[in-house]
């Protein structure tokens, strides 16, 4: 069994961070070790919210217990996405160097977020320019949405996949030999279509679903249950191309049966079976 140490928020009520990959990912069959950056009643889209930011020491804190009881080195991967602050970031770089000393093998997954302050998703600041400077070097993968593919490539705007894949190289450059690009919006080749990219120093691969017409309130959660579903599928032992497939087929699952449901928040438990085995499978075109 592997296991996934996935450093991320929790919400209480509905579906973002840990609380959007967790079930997703076990459900795929690999273990997950949640340790939760926030505490926050609900997503930060509904504009207001209660609870805590985790102290960035509690994070060490928590790794170290594991390490103390000798199962860091169990551990197969590092996944990261929301952070409450700077500095936790720089406990989930310790965290990550702990890691892979206990297990060389381990891989690091760093999904960017930056938030969208006009979609009304907050991140603390700082935490943009450490992602930028300190995490995209010390990352096995990343997966960034278009914007914050722009903000890591030096605040350059990408017009095109041309341009989208030619920032993911640089990206390879300075780190991470793999880029997901979960989201390409209107760098993409069509309006209406969702469209993804996986990026190798070697290879590009450009996928596409159809869009699921939400209106204005777009589910929240989906670029972590993404990046949570692709790291589940490596380590599953898929390749980085099928793993490409398998998330793209299974977040479309669970996005269609948000919708036939009327729900905002991602209908995860309602399309499990789904996430596990999707019906409508997706498959990538090759583009370098
Ligand atoms: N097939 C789809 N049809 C329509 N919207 C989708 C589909 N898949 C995902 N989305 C939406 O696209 C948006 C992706 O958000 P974005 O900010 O670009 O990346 P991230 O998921 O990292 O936040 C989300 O609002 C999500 O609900
Ligand atoms: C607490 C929290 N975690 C994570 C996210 C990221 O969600 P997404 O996967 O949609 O980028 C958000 C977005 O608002 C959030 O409020
Ligand atoms: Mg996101």
């Amino acid at each position: 069994m592997k296991n996934i140490l996935s450093i991320q928020s929790h919400v209480v009520f509905g579906h973002a961070g840990n609380s959007a990959a967790e079930f997703p990912m076990r459900r795929l069959g690999v273990n997950v070790w949640p340790l939760n950056t926030v505490q926050f009643s609900n997503h930060t889209q509904y504009r207001q919210w209660t609870g805590s930011v985790m102290p960035a020491d509690h994070l060490v804190d928590i790794a170290d217990g594991i390490s103390a009881i000798d199962e860091l080195k169990n551990c197969d991967a590092v996944l990261s996405g929301y952070m409450g602050s700077p500095e936790q970031g720089n406990a989930i770089i310790e965290i990550v160097k702990k890691v892979k000393v206990a297990n060389p093998n381990a891989m690091y997954i760093c999904d960017p977020v930056m938030g969208h302050p006009e979609k009304g998703c907050f991140v603390a600041p700082g935490v943009s320019e450490f992602l930028c400077n300190i995490a995209l070097p010390i990352s096995d993968i990343m997966s960034p949405n278009v914007l914050e593919l722009e903000e890591l490539n030096g605040k350059q705007t990408i017009h095109s996949v041309d341009e989208a894949v030619i920032a993911c190289r640089n990206l390879c450059q300075k780190g991470p030999k793999t880029i997901l690009v979960k989201h390409l919006s209107r760098a993409g080749y069509q309006k209406d279509r969702f469209e993804m990219l996986l990026v190798t120093p070697d290879e590009a691969w450009h996928i596409h679903r159809p869009l699921v017409d939400f209106g204005a309130r777009q589910p929240v959660g989906v670029g972590d249950m993404t990046s949570g579903l692709f790291i589940a599928n490596i380590l599953l032992g898929k390749s980085l191309v099928t793993a490409f497939e398998h998330t793209t087929s299974s977040v479309y699952a669970v996005m269609l049966e948000t919708l036939k449901r009327h729900q905002y928040e991602l209908q995860l438990v309602a399309a499990q079976d789904e996430i596990a085995k999707p019906s409508q499978y997706f498959t990538a075109t090759k583009i370098d």
